[in-house]
């Protein structure tokens, strides 16, 4: 078995078809038209009698790009070196393009499955030249080899001259590019991407991620993206799967994973949330901050709602009332806290005893920092709908 990631040596494959326009990556997908290129159904793996993957189901479709995101620990990199075929499942299977590599009876090391991957690190080797080390493994020798090289280079935003220089004379994000050209060198099917911007600064991280990003894209290869940031998940990928405690809490398109999370740990692992008490009856919950719009709500009666911050605009002449707390100033935009008023009791309604009475201190931004001093009342009002989650998730 192999144990060592390493780019895989499969044999070349056809360039799937490319990718449709990358708006698709901001807005809900749908996938359904395109064959999947990966399935993995229910995925078990232990390591010293610790179950590490609690049965895994995943479909990744043909040339597009999933990103799983998840908390330290939660079995992220363990998926992956499965799909590479770096180690073998316990139980369940793993196939690649409608054929078994992980079953039952059947396992191909990495060497066996067009699959490349790039490690954090890059994982150059330190005393070859740029070229020879994008070059490593290539068919090709001499001349044509120098000719793939430099296109596989330019594949990756960078002039041909760098084939000559070593890893070290290289910034972290060039090394990330180059580690990305050596394993895109042998045309896999499939590329596995292990956190490889996070050891970069946030400028260069974002610059890197779009290059990678667009070769890829451009390239029309399977992608699967590991990493523990939300944001680059949601940005960088067409599907994100979420994974907590070795299960894939929720999968979806970035779109539908923020707006409408599957449960509270989901909701709050994905970005900011503002969760309040509230009283569903019929499709509107009642909170601190009136009756918000629930789409096919689950449960009536006494539950928590979730609102993303940007659902919260201070408006003049808004519904809600709240008083500010305080302020925290990041330059382009303020966090600003403010404690609501309590829910309103309707004299002629008695209320529930279970219903709650509010008055909660939440967390919006707005951009202009002057107009929130502690102290400062301010009118509210909330844009789209809600999502809710049992009382007691
Ligand atoms: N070869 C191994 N032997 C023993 N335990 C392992 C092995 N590989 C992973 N684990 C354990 O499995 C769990 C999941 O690890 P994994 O690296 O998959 O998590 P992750 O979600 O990728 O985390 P991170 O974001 O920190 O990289 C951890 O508790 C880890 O210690």
């Amino acid at each position: 078995m192999t144990t060592q990631p390493h780019p895989s040596r499969g044999t070349s494959a056809a360039a799937p078809a490319a990718r449709p326009g990358s708006d698709s990556r901001t807005f809900v997908h749908d996938s359904s038209d395109v064959p999947d290129h990966l399935q993995i159904t229910g995925v078990h793996k232990s390591f010293g009698g610790t179950e590490v993957l609690k049965g895994v189901d995943l479909d990744v479709a043909q040339g597009r790009t999933t990103a799983i995101v998840g908390p330290s620990g939660s079995g992220k990199t363990t998926l992956l070196r499965l799909i590479a075929g770096f180690s073998a499942p316990d139980s369940g299977r793993i196939a690649l393009g409608g054929a078994e590599v992980a079953g039952p009876e059947k396992w191909l090391p990495a060497h066996k499955r067009s699959v490349g991957y790039v490690a954090q690190d890059g994982a150059l080797f330190p005393h070859l030249s740029v070229g020879a080390n994008i070059a490593f493994g290539l068919p090709l020798r001499g001349k044509a080899a120098s000719l793939r090289v430099g296109e596989l280079l330019e594949m990756v935003s960078m002039d041909r001259a760098y084939a000559k220089r070593r890893p070290h004379q290289l910034s972290g994000g060039q090394q990330q590019r180059v580690a990305l050209a050596r394993a895109l060198a042998r045309q896999p099917e499939l590329m596995l991407l292990d956190e490889p911007f996070s050891a970069l600064d946030a400028g260069l991280r974002v610059a890197t991620r779009k290059a990678v990003s667009d070769t890829l894209d451009q390239a029309g290869v399977t992608t699967i993206l590991v990493t523990h940031d939300q944001a680059e998940a949601l940005s960088f990928a067409d599907q994100v799967a979420v994974m907590r405690d070795g299960k894939l809490a929720q999968t979806g398109s970035p779109f539908v994973v923020y707006t409408r999370p599957a449960d509270r740990a989901t909701a709050e692992f994905l970005g900011d949330a503002v969760i309040l008490e509230a009283w569903m009856e019929g499709s509107l919950a009642l909170c601190s901050l009136g009756g918000i719009p629930v789409r096919r709500p689950p449960v009536q009666g006494k539950v928590h709602i979730m609102l993303r911050p940007e659902q919260i605009r201070i408006s003049s002449g808004g519904p809600i009332r709240g008083t500010v707390v305080d302020t925290d100033y990041f330059g382009p935009e303020t966090t600003v806290r403010i404690k609501l008023e309590p829910i309103l009791v309707d004299a002629e309604h008695p209320r529930d005893p279970h219903q709650p009475v509010g008055g909660e201190t939440i967390n919006i931004r707005h951009w202009n920092a002057m107009l929130a001093r502690p102290g400062t009342q301010l009118s509210l009002k909330v844009v789209g709908e809600g999502v809710i989650f049992p009382w007691d998730e």
